[in-house]
């Protein structure tokens, strides 16, 4: 079975070099696969080609040496170039994850192929309509945010025609995932007291950088939120 049949986005970790307070980018994605992290994106902003291949080679091998490579999808922020690349060094890399200002997702499918996993955010206050406007075919599934400011993604949240800054909330999340027919994960600011909240939009996942890239003990982080993830989940389940 691809990874794209057996996409998990529940837990889902997105990390570069700059988000890690100088420790390895490896080792952390090791701590956080070992607690149930299925999904990591590499967003190495200020990294090279041959850096962000480095790195995927890394997290690649950390994942295979934990016998994860089916159940962890491995993705690249924006840079289709880097995962044609990996996967041409033989560097198991599932996709990538764009934006509306990255290379078209139809480009992306054309040259990952069938198998690739392929993530899609669009950065509009109007999610419902831009998203019912959308030709979903290419995209695997659609990040959302951000649900509170973040101090990692400068201008998540800011559009351009003012300088407020606008959150998605609950009620407009919940709303969104009962109308899209693909998965959505939802990220910006999030923490572990976010969780039960989401679980009741009927959301697919989470994305964090900072609750575990920059915790104190990313391994404990990642089995705090997939923990409680779980337990929301489960309570969830029960009263339907
Ligand atoms: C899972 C996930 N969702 C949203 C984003 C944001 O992507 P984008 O709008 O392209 O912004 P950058 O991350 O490239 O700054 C994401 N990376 N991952
Ligand atoms: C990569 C990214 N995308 C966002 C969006 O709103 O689309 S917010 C974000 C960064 C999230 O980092 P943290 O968990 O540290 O707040
Ligand atoms: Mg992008």
């Amino acid at each position: 079975m691809s990874m794209r049949e057996n996409l998990n986005i529940s837990h889902y970790l997105v990390i570069g070099p700059e988000n890690t307070l100088g420790r390895d980018p490896v080792a952390i994605v090791d701590q956080a696969i070992t607690a149930g992290i299925r999904c990591v994106q590499i967003r190495a902003k200020e990294s090279s080609a041959q850096e962000i291949i480095t790195l995927a080679k890394g997290m690649a091998q950390t994942i295979a040496q934990r016998h994860l490579s089916d159940q962890v999808c491995l993705l690249i922020n924006d840079r289709l170039d880097v995962a044609l690349a990996c996967r041409d060094l033989g560097i198991k890399v599932d996709g990538v994850h764009v934006g509306q200002s990255d290379v078209p997702v139809e480009v992306c499918r054309h040259y990952l192929g069938p198998d690739a996993v392929i993530g899609f955010s669009a950065a509009t206050k109007e999610m419902l309509t831009y998203v019912q406007n959308l030709d979903l075919a290419p995209i695997d599934y659609l990040g959302v945010g951000p649900l509170h400011p973040t101090a990692t993604k400068a201008d998540a949240g800011y559009y351009g025609d003012d300088d407020k800054i606008h959150l998605h909330s609950l009620a407009e999340i919940k709303t969104l995932a009962a109308a899209t027919p693909i998965p959505i994960v939802v990220g910006g600011g999030v923490t572990v007291a976010d969780l039960t909240d989401l679980v009741a939009t009927g959301v697919a996942g989470y994305f964090v950088v900072s609750a575990i890239a920059g915790a104190q003990d990313p391994g404990q982080a990642s089995h705090d939120l997939v923990t409680t993830w779980q337990a929301a989940s489960k309570g969830e389940d029960s009263h339907v």
